[in-house]
Order: C-alpha cells, then sequence, then structure tokens
C-alpha cells in the first residue's frame, strides 16, 4: 500500500514570536511539494500565531492533558489548542514519559482527548539504549503500542512515531534495516489491534533526522515519514526532509 509522507517537526521548547519567520518560510517551501504533508509541533504559546500565519502548514500541540478541563494547574487541553488553530498533537514523546512519568494508560487517554476534539495525533514510542543491548526493543516498544492505543483508532487522524531514546539528539540513528525491522514488529502490531486499517496508518521514525541521512532512513520499509526535533527548527535544515521524502514519491 501506499501512504503519503509526513514530515512532522517537533520544536520542543523552543522557539519565540521571532522564530515564525522560519515558519512562514517553511510554508512557503512546502508548497513546493505538494506529494508531503507537512506539520509542525510548537509551544503553545506559538500555536495561534503560526496557525494564523501558516494556513497551508498544520500546526499542532506538543502534549495536551487527558481531561477536558479541570483542576490541572499548568496544563492545557485538547479542545484548547484546537480552539486557537492547532489542527494535531503530539502525544507520548518520550520527554514526556520519561520526564513527568507519563504511562501508557495516560498517553492513551490524551489520545482519546483527541478524537473527541477532532485533532490528528502523533502517538511516539520508542525504547531506551539498555533495552535495546538487552534485546528487548521490540517487545517494549510493541508493548507501549498496546498499551497506549486509543479507543477509536484509526489510520486517518492517528499516526505512530517510532522514536528510540538513544537516538534523540545523539547524531546516532538506527540502521535502515534495524528500522524496517522495528517498524516491521510495528506494523505487524497494529495488524493485530486494527486489522485492515493497519495497512494505511502512518509510521514515523524519529531520532536525529537530518537532511543528509533522511532518504535513507524514509526509504526503509514500513517508514512513513519523520518525526524531526533539531532539523525541525530553521527552514534551512528542515526543507531537505522534506524534499528528501518528496523524491521517494
Ligand atoms: O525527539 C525528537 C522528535 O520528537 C527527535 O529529536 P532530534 O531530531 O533532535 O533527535
Amino acid at each position: 500500500m501506499t501512504r503519503r509522507k509526513l514530515i512532522a517537526g517537533n520544536w520542543k521548547m523552543n522557539g519565540d514570536l521571532a522564530a515564525l519567520a522560519e515558519i512562514d518560510a517553511i510554508a512557503a517551501a512546502a508548497v513546493a511539494y505538494p506529494g508531503v504533508d507537512v506539520a509542525i509541533g510548537v509551544p503553545a504559546t506559538l500555536i495561534a500565531p503560526a496557525a494564523a500565519r501558516a494556513p497551508g502548514l498544520a500546526i499542532g500541540a506538543e502534549d495536551v492533558h487527558s481531561a477536558d478541563s479541570g483542576a490541572f494547574t499548568g496544563c492545557i487541553s485538547a479542545g484548547m489548542v484546537r480552539e486557537v488553530g492547532a489542527s494535531f498533537a503530539i502525544v507520548g514523546h518520550s520527554e514526556r514519559r520519561g520526564g513527568y512519568d507519563e504511562t501508557d494508560a495516560e498517553v492513551k487517554g490524551k489520545a482519546e482527548a483527541l478524537l473527541r476534539h477532532g485533532l490528528n495525533g502523533i502517538l511516539c514510542i520508542g525504547e531506551t539504549a539498555e533495552q535495546r543491548d538487552a534485546g528487548n526493543a521490540v517487545a517494549v516498544v510493541t508493548g507501549q503500542l498496546r498499551g497506549s492505543m486509543p479507543w477509536g483508532a484509526r489510520s486517518g487522524w492517528l499516526s505512530i512515531a517510532y522514536e528510540p531514546i538513544w537516538a534523540i539528539g545523539t547524531g546516532r540513528t538506527p540502521t535502515v534495516a534495524d528500522a524496517a525491522a522495528i517498524h516491521g514488529a510495528i506494523r505487524a502490531t497494529l495488524v493485530e489491534l486494527l486489522g485492515d486499517d493497519a495497512q494505511a496508518m502512518r509510521i514515523l521514525y524519529g531520532g536525529s533526522v537530518t537532511g543528509d541521512n533522511a532518504a535513507a532512513l524514509l526509504s526503509a520499509g514500513d517508514v512513513d515519514g519523520a518525526l524531526v526535533g533539531g532539523a525541525s527548527l530553521t527552514a534551512a535544515k528542515f526543507v531537505p526532509i522534506i524534499a528528501a521524502a518528496a523524491g521517494l514519491g
């Protein structure tokens, strides 16, 4: 099955109002690659201005709370980010799972909040270096997938992002063969969980993706796009990744 490539950025806790110029430049360049879906998750403070300036680009949140409202100081709900222009949100990033002790059940609740509010989702999973070295990468990742998969999961609104924690911000990436193997295991688990719809669901790779390695990683079997951190912060670094995806058809 042919799946359109999705190149998504994750700005993490980076970006001020001046950085919106990069959003403008990415949006302008993305027009040249109509065969690729482009999205950027930005800090909550930038969702409204970015969405207003770049209507052709999918602008999203980097996290949401599982509840719609309530006594959760400092948190933001799916409905709130939707109201100011987000069309998607990332949930379950390892920096949330690890840094804030988010469980699979909590990530599942967050993904279900996205569905309730009509947002698309990118659900992240990924193993630590220790888990990989112990030979447990597939078991860990497929376990996270089973535990976090929301009710109502469908390829139309949900994508999976495989982000090995040892590859995030390190300059290290899996080999193309390793990426294909683990993405294949994720696909097989999606088939178990979702049946026929599993073939249409996109599985992104994330972790040290750059313009130099994107074409190779994106050519691996079952790699349907990328979730990009550092290299999504500027058009100069992000656009070559979009171009690499376009080159693969
Ligand atoms: O965590 C990531 C995207 O969500 C990957 O970050 P880097 O691309 O900076 O390694």
